[in-house]
């Protein structure tokens, strides 16, 4: 058989993004602090301790919340809590609710935090338990007058706020009667968009509908702020008798499978800076992102940016800052303004989910769609470990659950055939989702999928994917399904007879519902659908 090069798989290895040596991750990183640190800043008019309660912002630049703590102290008590919520546990279909590969990102992101902490002058102290036990401890033994955090919005994070400023009331005052002290307050700030809550032109209550609205009046009516400058030196810190150490962080640490194939993303601010000035400067990304993010393979057809920005390791203002400074020094064009697009689609969902509230992880979305889905489990398993017999699907699931990371393309084709194809309850896909992903965050998360299962805000976008024509378009040379699949061939060019044919042998065409299709021998059976009734699916109505 003969293939011409171009048809020929990348060679399996595992790509480490950002693709850097320690020592340039080093320089990189130093540098970008030099550029947004200042070492000249308005003296500390407060007094006493302040904590800073780190959740999904382990960042020193552009960190709202730690710049309000050093400002109003004399000494600022970084905590981190592994909340035994999140690690450990499983969610409603018995996935566990942070698996083990955003796990081990997280852990590198606080190695990160604590030692570029300590570099400028504070420390971490990482704690097993709930924030609502830890924190008022540490407020009532460090007598802290504040506890400052990043806002969230969705119900499980909201939860835990309340608890943490009701606690905090409960443990602090008590302790005020004898020595004055009126209680630790909480003190939430805004900080995981790109335009700041404040500068909508609307109440979150009344967010449009439709997004295309939404930027438009954003783009017109709002600015984004440029970051916040924190000090380069931010100690000293409180007196702690036992900060721990990095070794103790490995008590968090997971065993997991070793693999021998795609992306490999490292944890941490650090890398997240790395990977910005790797896309944006080293490689030149940014000028071509338009024409190549809806690519599929390999560290750079898209940013990735994604798993550092739900953690908080990257700023959306930041990198938004970086834009512009790319388009002053190097070029402006339809590219770099589409990064920001892609960003306000972000900042959408998260002002949406204020909107939204609950309805957002309800069944029927915040349409109160009325449905009757499936929840049969061989079906949903043959979806989740990648057994469906669609090489695209398949393909597209082998690379999530192997490196935690999956395209947004393949994340549109994967849940529009679990909800439309195979009818199955899309609550199951996205908490699988929500275990797997190493940037998963609810309000995208969620938001992404009542979308795609026509049950979110807006239902005129019909959202079926067709999985040969998502072949041909995207994958024309069956290059990604070949990367995952290495049973499967790609077929050369003038042997491919039929929309999507990019593979040798084990496929064979299919007439299924209205649409054709390609499943591979052998196949999970994928229950057939009339017209009438993918029609109805994808309109999310009742028929
Ligand atoms: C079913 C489904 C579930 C998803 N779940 C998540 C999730 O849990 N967390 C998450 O960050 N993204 C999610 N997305 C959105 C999107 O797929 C990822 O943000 C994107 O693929 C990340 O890759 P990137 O950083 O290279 O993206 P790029 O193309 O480089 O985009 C830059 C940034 O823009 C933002 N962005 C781009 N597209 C979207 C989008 N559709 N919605 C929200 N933000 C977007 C992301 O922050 C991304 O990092 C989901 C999409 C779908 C269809």
């Amino acid at each position: 058989m003969h293939h011409s090069n171009s048809s020929r798989p990348p060679a399996a290895g595992v790509q480490l993004v950002p693709g850097l040596t320690a020592e340039e991750m080093g320089t990189v990183v130093e540098r970008t602090f030099e550029r947004y640190t200042s070492s000249s800043m308005p003296t500390r008019k407060g007094k006493g301790v302040a904590i800073v309660w780190f959740r999904n912002d382990l960042r020193i630049l552009d960190n709202e919340a730690l710049f309000q703590a050093w400002i109003s102290s004399e000494a600022v008590l970084p905590v981190y809590c592994v909340d035994p919520r999140l690690f450990g546990s499983t969610h409603n279909f018995g996935f566990p609710k942070t698996g083990v590969l955003r796990t081990r990102f997280l852990m590198e992101s606080l190695v990160d935090l604590k030692r570029n902490l300590t570099k400028h002058g504070l420390d971490l102290l990482i704690k097993q338990g709930k924030p609502e036990d830890l924190l008022p401890s540490l407020a009532k033994a460090y007598a802290a007058h504040t506890v400052y955090a990043q806002k969230e919005t969705c119900s499980e994070e909201l939860n835990v706020e309340q608890l943490v400023a009701r606690n905090l009331k409960l443990v602090t005052s008590s302790a005020s009667e004898s020595n004055s002290i009126y209680g630790t307050r909480l003190k939430l700030i805004w900080g995981g968009s790109m335009y700041h809550i404040d500068d909508l032109p609307f109440d979150c209550k009344i967010l449009p509908d439709v997004y295309t609205q939404f930027r438009k009046s954003v783009e017109f009516k709002s600015k984004v702020r440029g970051s916040v400058k924190l000090p380069s030196a931010l100690g000293p810190p409180p007196q702690v008798g036992d900060w721990g150490c990095f070794s103790e962080i490995s008590q968090f640490a997971v065993e997991i499978p070793k693999v021998d194939r795609g992306m490999r993303f490292l944890g941490g601010e650090s890398a997240g800076l790395s990977r910005l000035h790797e896309y944006f400067w080293n490689k030149d990304l940014l000028g071509i992102y338009k024409e190549t993010r809806n690519g599929m393979l390999g560290p750079d057809y898209s940013t990735k940016f994604s798993p550092w920005l739900a953690t908080g390791c990257l700023s959306a203002r930041l990198i938004h800052d970086e834009v512009k400074r790319y388009e002053a020094e190097r070029q402006s064009n339809n590219s770099t303004y589409w990064l920001v697009f892609e960003l306000i689609w972000r900042d959408y969902f998260r002002f949406l989910s204020i909107k939204q509230g609950n309805s957002l992880f309800h069944l029927g979305g915040p349409r109160k769609v009325e449905n009757n889905w499936s929840t049969d489990r061989n079906l949903f398993d043959a979806w989740k470990d990648g057994r469906t017999g669609y090489p695209l699907v398949d393909a597209n699931m082998k690379e999530l659950s192997t490196t935690g990371f999956m395209s947004n393309r393949g994340r549109q084709i994967v849940c529009s055939f679990l909800v439309r194809d195979m009818g199955i309850d899309w609550r199951m896909g996205a908490e699988w989702f929500e275990s797997c992903l190493l940037d998963y965050d609810p309000c995208s998360n969620y938001g992404n999928w009542t979308y795609g299962a026509g049950v979110g805000n807006d239902p005129r976008e019909d959202r079926y994917f067709s999985i040969p024509k998502q072949a041909q378009n995207y994958d024309p040379e069956g290059k990604f399904v070949a990367y995952w699949l290495s049973e499967l061939q790609p077929l050369p060019k003038e042997k491919r007879n039929f929309p999507g044919h990019s593979y040798i042998k084990t496929i064979v065409p299919l007439k299924f519902g209205s649409h054709n299709r390609t499943v591979a021998k052998g196949a999970a059976s994928v229950p057939r659908r009339t017209s009438a009734e993918n029609k109805w699916k994808r309109d999310g109505k009742r028929g």
